[in-house]
């Protein structure tokens, strides 16, 4: 495992948790929040909206726009719910998220740090600065924001394969996905640290729980309510291989990914729901495709921390200068949807009005930026951070990486014609037609 600050203490000192939600807001397969829970008499629940999420970042763009972040605060609100039946409430805070770890692990004598393991570099940098800083407090990490569990991987990261097929063949001969844990059903007694009430964040905007078909409601039972509509109800996985392409029809994909990057959603769950539909609907290349697409993003999930802060660079992974440069102008008339291209200024538009984009649509945005327009990639992946309700950093980066040439796309020229794919994929002009009005 990851990281361990292993403590030897007193059997009958009172034990005191503190769990910090980052990208795993549910209470089902919560590896890291099981474990506390069976290590603790005293727990707090924690999650903190960083004070730089509104703040342009050095690409100009605000990381976190407002469909995110709205989706955001409903899982939050839909995890607080689920919290207050077990008797707790999610301590949400708003602020700098050292100072605010710092001022609660340092006053509220704290002896265990719980939180799920996560393949981000920032991500990973904030458990290695609790722990380094708080050495005398057991930090409890668990797996499980990816499929499988770092020690179970056929390879050691700093070796892993950087190309996706071979990757997935040394996955598939060797590893099969971890199964979920139980969902909590008890936690130990609340905890409420003190805290200056400046930093507390008022949770008030009682989001609709019915998730209806065309819309994503952010929390575990919408998330868990979607899944079981589109496996069990319109039994429509099993020609997801066909249809996963198409631009803008709510059940020809899984549309699972806004749940699976809050971490509403954990992709062991849909794998062992996935199986159960292959025991009793039907097993067929579609119902591997699900798996199949999950599997892309493991490797990124795993890529990304071989490769650590390249990820977020110009020239990438490859170290290959791209010859593209940033023109303000461009670049806004490619986030408003105004570039002249019909199809990429549908995508551009479908994503500012509903925070979601098909993958097929990610494809053409990304590649017109590179190719037509020639700008830098990065803005574009900032641009997708601040807008992508599924906004995740490994799958996002990387598949910007993959798409700019600077990833580990073994091809070395990915431009789509945009003609061609709008014949392909949008024969009737129908869906330019909806988002360019
Ligand atoms: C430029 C670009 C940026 C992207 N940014 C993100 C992002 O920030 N977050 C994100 O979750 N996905 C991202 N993707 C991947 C993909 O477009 C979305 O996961 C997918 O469109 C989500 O819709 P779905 O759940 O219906 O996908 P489905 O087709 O139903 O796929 C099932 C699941 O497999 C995974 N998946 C599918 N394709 C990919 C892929 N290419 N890379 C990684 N995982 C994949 C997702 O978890 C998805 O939910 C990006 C793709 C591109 C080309």
């Amino acid at each position: 495992m990851l990281l361990d600050n292993h403590v030897i203490r007193d059997s009958t000192t009172p034990t005191r948790g503190l769990f910090w939600f980052r990208h795993d807001l549910r209470f089902h397969d919560q590896v890291a929040l099981s474990s506390l829970c069976q290590q603790v008499d005293e727990l707090t629940l924690l999650y903190i909206i960083d004070d730089s999420w509104f703040v342009p970042n050095s690409y100009g763009i605000q990381p976190v726009g407002e469909h995110r972040f709205n989706f955001l605060i409903d899982t939050i609100e839909a995890l607080n719910e689920k919290a207050s039946a077990l008797g707790h409430s999610i301590l949400t805070l708003k602020g700098q998220t050292p100072e605010l770890l710092v001022s609660l692990l340092s006053s509220n004598a704290y002896t265990h740090f719980g939180v799920t393991a996560h393949g981000g570099y920032n991500e990973r940098r904030e458990v290695e600065a609790v722990s380094r800083f708080f050495p005398n407090i057991e930090i409890v990490l668990g797996e499980s924001s990816s499929l499988f569990n770092q020690d179970d991987l056929p390879f050691n990261l700093e070796v892993m394969p950087d190309v996706f097929t071979p990757f997935k063949r040394k996955i598939e001969s060797a590893i099969k996905p971890c199964d979920p844990v139980a969902t909590l059903t008890a936690l130990p007694s609340p905890f409420t640290p003190y805290i200056d009430t400046k930093s507390r964040y008022t949770l008030n905007r009682c989001p609709s729980r019915n998730q209806a078909e065309g819309t994503f409601v952010g929390g575990e039972e919408a998330a868990h309510s979607h899944l079981n509509s589109y496996l069990f109800e319109w039994k429509v996985a099993a020609s997801y291989k066909e249809t996963r392409n198409a631009l803008d029809s709510w059940r020809d994909s899984t549309k699972l990914s806004p749940w699976l990057a809050t971490g509403a959603l954990s992709a062991r769950y849909v794998i062992q729901e996935v199986k159960k539909y292959e025991q009793n609907v039907v097993k067929n290349d579609s119902t591997y495709w699900i798996y199949f697409e999950l599997l892309w993003r493991e490797y990124f999930y795993w890529l990304q921390q071989k490769f650590g802060p390249k990820w977020f660079q110009f020239d990438g992974i490859k170290s290959k200068m791209p010859n593209t440069s940033h023109d303000p102008q461009v670049f806004v008339s490619w986030c408003n949807g105004q570039t002249g291209y019909p199809i990429v200024d549908a995508c551009m538009r479908q994503l500012a009005v509903t925070g979601y984009m098909s993958n097929r649509g990610r494809q053409l945005v990304a590649s017109c930026f590179v190719n037509e327009l020639r700008q830098d990639w990065r803005y574009g992946a900032a641009w997708f951070e601040s807008q992508l309700l599924d906004y995740d950093v490994a799958s996002n980066w990387g598949n910007w990486l993959y798409l700019a040439g600077v990833g580990t796309d073994p091809r070395e020229n990915r431009q789509f014609n945009l003609q061609k794919q709008t014949e392909i994929y949008d024969p009737n002009g129908e869906f330019c037609a909806k988002w360019l009005g």
